[in-house]
């Protein structure tokens, strides 16, 4: 899916919400652990429940990965439901990959090929080679960690180089690469006070913000500084819409919890 066409789907279903399929088995409502593929049970019910009110889905892969075998089926049963039932739908692969760059191009295979991923989250810290083999993909996106949502963001990523914070050298310097319109950037919501710097930076490119719910991060504040005249936002919330109830009504609460959120949203979006 092109940003264009993103676009559109976020001005006609007024929201931008991502909604986080982080889908733990021991989190799950406990008498779907009887059904076949119990982690695609819960899966499709929550996106059956929160479709109408989102814009993307982003499966953390973690969480398929730490099952093994049949995390991976669960995972791939995902996708190739939202292709068929939900074409309009953005994916996002949160794997946070990122090699030299012939180990790169296999990881951008998995997820954008043989997968069928709109996009991929992918880590900068080995460089432009890393990340140019993810870019390469025509209609596909490569989302690159900047300045994250949790406390070890200022481990590094605010640290300065040359009198420059390493997140904002990420930002600039991956500007040049080749095929950098294909490039998102995650900044986390619990960091919205750097949005309107970031904004100088990167005026127009599509961010991907989690940290919204769980993680305490203001969608309010996130629209202040962040949005733009094209929104330019994706906001992803998991755990809070996902698990927000363990009874057997817990989709349908899962999808209050995404309505209200993208009733915020159109009220953010009322304001352009
Ligand atoms: O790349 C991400 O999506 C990501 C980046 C970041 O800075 N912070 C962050 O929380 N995430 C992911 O976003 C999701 C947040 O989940 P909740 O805190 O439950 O809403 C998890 O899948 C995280 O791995």
């Amino acid at each position: 899916m092109t940003s264009q066409e993103l676009t559109e789907q976020i001005f006609k279903k007024k929201s931008f919400l991502c909604v986080g399929l982080d889908t733990d088995p021991d989190r799950i409502p406990t008498y779907l652990l009887s059904e076949e593929d119990p982690v695609f049970s819960f899966n499709k019910a929550i996106i059956d429940a929160t479709h109408e009110f989102c814009v993307a889905y982003k499966p953390n892969i973690a969480f398929y990965e730490a099952v093994g075998i049949d995390g991976w089926k669960a995972l791939k049963k995902t996708i190739d439901y939202l292709h068929t039932e939900y074409p309009e739908i953005y994916t996002i692969a949160d794997a946070k990959r990122g090699d030299i760059g012939n180990t790169s191009r296999m990881y951008a295979k998995a997820f954008f090929n043989d997968l069928g991923f709109d996009s991929v989250t992918v880590a900068p810290y080995m460089g432009k080679d890393s990340v140019e083999p993810f870019l390469e993909f025509t209609n596909k996106h490569t989302i690159l960690l900047a300045l994250t949502s949790n406390e070890g963001a200022f481990d590094f990523q605010t640290l300065e180089t040359d009198g420059e914070e390493l997140y904002r050298k990420v930002m600039k310097t991956s500007k040049n690469w080749k095929n950098a319109k294909n490039l998102m950037y995650v900044v986390g919501a619990t960091k919205a006070e750097f949005l309107g710097e970031i904004r100088k930076l990167i005026p127009e490119s599509f961010l991907l913000v989690p940290g919204v719910g769980a993680q305490g991060g203001s969608l309010e504040e996130v629209c202040k500084y962040g949005m733009t005249k094209n929104v330019g936002l994706l906001v992803n919330s998991s755990r809070k819409i996902i698990y927000a109830s363990d009874s057997s009504n817990f989709a349908e609460i899962a999808g209050a919890k995404a309505e209200a959120l993208q009733k915020q949203m159109a009220q953010e979006l009322e304001k352009l």
